[in-house]
């Protein structure tokens, strides 16, 4: 991919729940552009549409009106087979709950969506991305001898392992200590810094969302601030 051309781009997204007088506009005329290898936090009170618009980024949610485009691809013209195909393959996901297999291993874990796509895992890139992760010893164990943010660890190397533009997170630390949040969040750093990704991450926590490169932050639907924190140079999470 080009670094000319943003890892997300969307132009007038708007996103309408229900209609008549029930209608709810959670998303409201979005015009933005996310560069490859950039940290997006997105912050906001409560019902802003944080949720929707990362939804609706990722090709989880139809949009109302306006565009979205991932590394130059407009998703928001693609057929549902079309678009799940290109999810598999381009967009990462991770949610609050690691949502693991019990029964497999970290290994088994990880390699499961490209297997299920029957996709050839790159074996080279797989040994990469769990070297960067600090994964290599833990790769055997299943996901209850692992701590909290081993498992989380697992998750991020199960989404970048199709090399995905666009890493989403929707509140990916929600459930952990301070010490595993701090973990995670160098870790999606490192996705950033080391692998190219972009991400975008939804947040409460505002320690969290200092991590980015850039803080969006909601309200009422719309995108009320867009900060480029320059506290961040470093680029390392405190711990
Ligand atoms: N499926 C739905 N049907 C109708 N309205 C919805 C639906 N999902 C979300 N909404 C509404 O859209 C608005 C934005 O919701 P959204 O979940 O995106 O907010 P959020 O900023 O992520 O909130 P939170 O921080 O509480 O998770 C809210 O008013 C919500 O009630």
């Amino acid at each position: 991919m080009s670094s000319s051309v943003p890892a997300i781009r969307t132009r007038g997204l708007t996103k309408i729940y229900g209609s008549g007088e029930a209608a709810v506009t959670a998303v409201s005329d979005v015009s933005i552009d996310i560069a490859a290898g950039q940290f997006t936090s997105v912050m906001g009170p409560s019902g802003s549409g944080k949720s929707t618009f990362l939804h609706c980024v990722a090709g989880l949610d139809s949009i109302t009106s306006g565009t979205v485009e991932i590394a130059g691809e407009d998703i928001s013209a693609m057929s549902d087979s079309q678009l799940s195909r290109f999810r598999r393959d381009r967009i990462g996901f991770m949610f609050q709950a690691f949502n693991l297999l019990p029964t497999m291993t970290a290994r088994q874990n990880i390699v499961l969506p490209t297997k299920m796509a029957r996709s050839q895992v790159d074996d080279k890139w797989f040994e990469r991305l769990i070297a960067t992760l600090g994964l290599s010893d833990r790769l055997e164990h299943r996901p209850y001898e692992l701590s909290g943010g081993q498992q989380q660890r697992v998750a991020v190397a199960r989404a970048l392992l199709t090399r995905p533009a666009v890493l989403i997170a929707d509140e990916p630390t929600g459930n952990l200590d301070s010490s595993s949040s701090a973990e995670v969040l160098q870790l999606l750093r490192n996705a950033v810094d080391e692998l190219g990704q972009a991400v975008l991450m939804v947040t409460h926590d505002p320690d969290a969302a200092g991590v980015g490169d850039r803080i969006l932050s909601m309200a009422d639907g719309h995108i009320v601030s867009d900060e480029h924190p320059s506290a961040h140079q470093g680029r390392r999470v405190a711990q």
